[in-house]
């Protein structure tokens, strides 16, 4: 089994200042990895960088899947809603890779998108403008929507965010479905308890990495104080490293 993604001395940021400084590493093809840190560690960053939504400040991602190979899903936040757009045309834009932008839907695209619409538990929903749809509804639809995607590579960008337990196991269940498939999955989380139990790999990062493995290893005590520590030294103000220079953004004492 291969690598799916390879991280060499990356940096990625904003305006020149870093928000991720200085990752190494591999992701397994197949992998299910939880990106884990304190807030403003750079998590949305990294997915971002990934997604090919932002380009590295330095270093670089080595990958061997093309572009229509990876899906993405922001935070809720970033997902505009005002879009108007009904809940089987949303789903169905899950498709356009594969019928394209004008190619029409067949008989066999509606089954799919009715099965991947009931397979999220919104039968009834279809004609729903999305704009009315609860934060939960709408997370469902867009799960629907990367169930069609058929992606190899799916970044999941805190996707549990204000959802009540129920819609958690449920698209939870989904997640594992697709690993189960093959397809490698990360996804920016904050609940550790559901990291614990459900995903095997844990990347923790604070700017730069804390610890990245099994997740038993990495979500320790130590680790997560040493993850708010480097969160809270670190200079928001700190420029790039210049290309040969091993300096980094945090703060010296
Ligand atoms: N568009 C942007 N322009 C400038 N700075 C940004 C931008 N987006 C994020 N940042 C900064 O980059 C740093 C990392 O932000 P990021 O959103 O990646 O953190 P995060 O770990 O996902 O945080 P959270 O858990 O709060 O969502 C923060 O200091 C943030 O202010």
């Amino acid at each position: 089994m291969g690598n799916v993604l390879s991280f060499r001395d990356l940096t990625l940021g904003y305006d020149r200042h870093p928000a991720v400084h200085h990752l190494d590493g591999d992701v397994p093809d197949g992998a299910l990895l939880a990106i884990c840190g304190p807030n403003g560690a750079g998590k949305s960053t990294l997915l971002k960088g990934i997604a090919g939504v932002l380009s590295p400040l330095a270093g670089r991602i080595e990958g061997k899947l093309p572009d229509h190979a990876v899906a993405y899903l922001p935070q809720a936040a970033e997902v505009d809603r005002s879009f108007p757009i009904d809940v089987y045309d949303l789903v169905a834009m899950g498709l356009w890779r594969r019928s394209g932008l004008f190619g029409g839907i067949g008989r066999a695209d509606r089954r799919l998108i009715e099965e991947a619409i009931a397979a999220v538990g919104l039968e009834g929903f279809e004609a729903r403008p999305v704009g009315t749809l609860s934060g939960g509804q709408m997370q469902r639809t867009l799960f629907a929507r990367l169930l069609l995607q058929d992606a190899r590579l799916i970044l999941l960008d805190e996707p549990f965010t204000a959802l009540d337990a129920g819609t958690v196991s449920d698209l939870v269940a989904l997640i594992e479905r697709w690993n189960g498939e093959g397809r490698t999955v990360i996804a920016v989380l904050h609940d550790l308890e559901l990291v614990r139990v459900h995903f095997p790999q844990t990347l923790l990062l604070a700017r730069t990495p804390v610890a990245w493995g099994e997740t038993r290893e990495v979500l320790t005590t130590h680790n997560l104080a040493e993850a708010r520590r480097m969160c809270e030294a670190w200079d928001e103000d700190a420029p790039a490293c210049a290309p040969d220079m091993p300096s980094h953004g945090m703060r010296v004492a």
